[in-house]
């Protein structure tokens, strides 16, 4: 895909959840188009539809109508099995519970990824050490998620969702866990990963602190669109020092 054709594509996508003779429309014909390199903030009131919309426009729920295409490919047009291997190759996640195994070292959770698609032991090694000196851990490496702190945790989440290169990462509330601190630190950490790396990032948040840090920010009410912000969001003085003064 060349970089002027939009990375993803929503259109008209509709969501209900029915639970007993009760019909929720968590996403009511919502249309988005995200472009290469940029980082999109997605805010709005509890149950205005934000984690569906990450849920479904990355293909890790269904939906009821519309259309999602992702790297030019139709997300709901191929099989759940094909969607998953779409998914696993061109999509990482970070969510709000870090969700990393316990007994497992840094490197072993962020190497698990790609050990799974089949990466050669040495190769998946390599690249996790790699990860995690480009998230300001190449220290920790050997330590399990007990031995870290909530924000380093956190960083080897978003190593292990950046590990396999994906085209897109989702991030569902990911400093919600964190103290203030540790928070800003994430946040310089995701904004850094997409100004000089071109990551892209959507990202859910409702912080409004967070939500002033992105180059894009909308709007969601009743699983609408209603807000589309491109806002001057100015380089930082670097404050926080994400190495954790290696
Ligand atoms: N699994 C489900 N079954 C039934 N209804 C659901 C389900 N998940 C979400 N909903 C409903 O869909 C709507 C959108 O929910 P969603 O979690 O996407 O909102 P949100 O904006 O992320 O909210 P919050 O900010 O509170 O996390 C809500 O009305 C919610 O109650």
């Amino acid at each position: 895909m060349n970089s002027h054709t939009p990375l993803l594509v929503a259109s008209g996508v509709r969501k209900i959840y029915r639970a007993g003779s009760v019909a929720v429309t968590a996403l009511d014909g919502l249309d988005l188009t995200v472009r290469h390199g940029e980082l999109v903030g997605v805010m709005g009131p509890s149950g205005s539809g934000k984690t569906t919309l990450l849920n479904c426009l990355s293909g890790l729920d269904d939906i009821d109508a519309g259309r999602v295409e992702i790297d030019g490919h139709d997300l709901f047009a191929m099989s759940d099995a094909a969607r998953t291997e779409h998914r696993a190759r061109t999509m990482g996640f970070v969510f709000q519970s870090f969700n990393l195994i316990p007994v497992f070292s840094a490197a072993e959770n962020v190497e698990l990824p790609l050990l799974l698609v089949g990466t050669r032991p040495r190769e998946a090694r390599h690249r996790a050490l790699a990860t995690l000196d480009r998230v300001g851990l190449g220290h920790r490496v050997e330590h399990r998620p007990s031995e870290l702190s909530g924000g380093e945790q956190q960083r080897v989440t978003i190593a292990r969702a950046l590990v396999g290169r994906p085209a897109i990462v989702w991030a569902d509330e990911p400093t919600g866990n964190l103290d203030t601190a540790m928070a800003d630190q994430v946040m310089d950490l995701l904004c850094d990963l997409n100004r000089e790396e071109g990551q892209t990032i959507v990202l859910v948040t409702h912080d409004a602190a967070i939500g002033a840090r992105v180059p894009r920010l909308i709007r969601m009410r009743d699983g609408r669109l209603v807000e589309d912000l491109h806002q001057h969001v100015p380089e930082r003085a670097r404050v926080t020092d994400v190495s954790g003064g290696r």
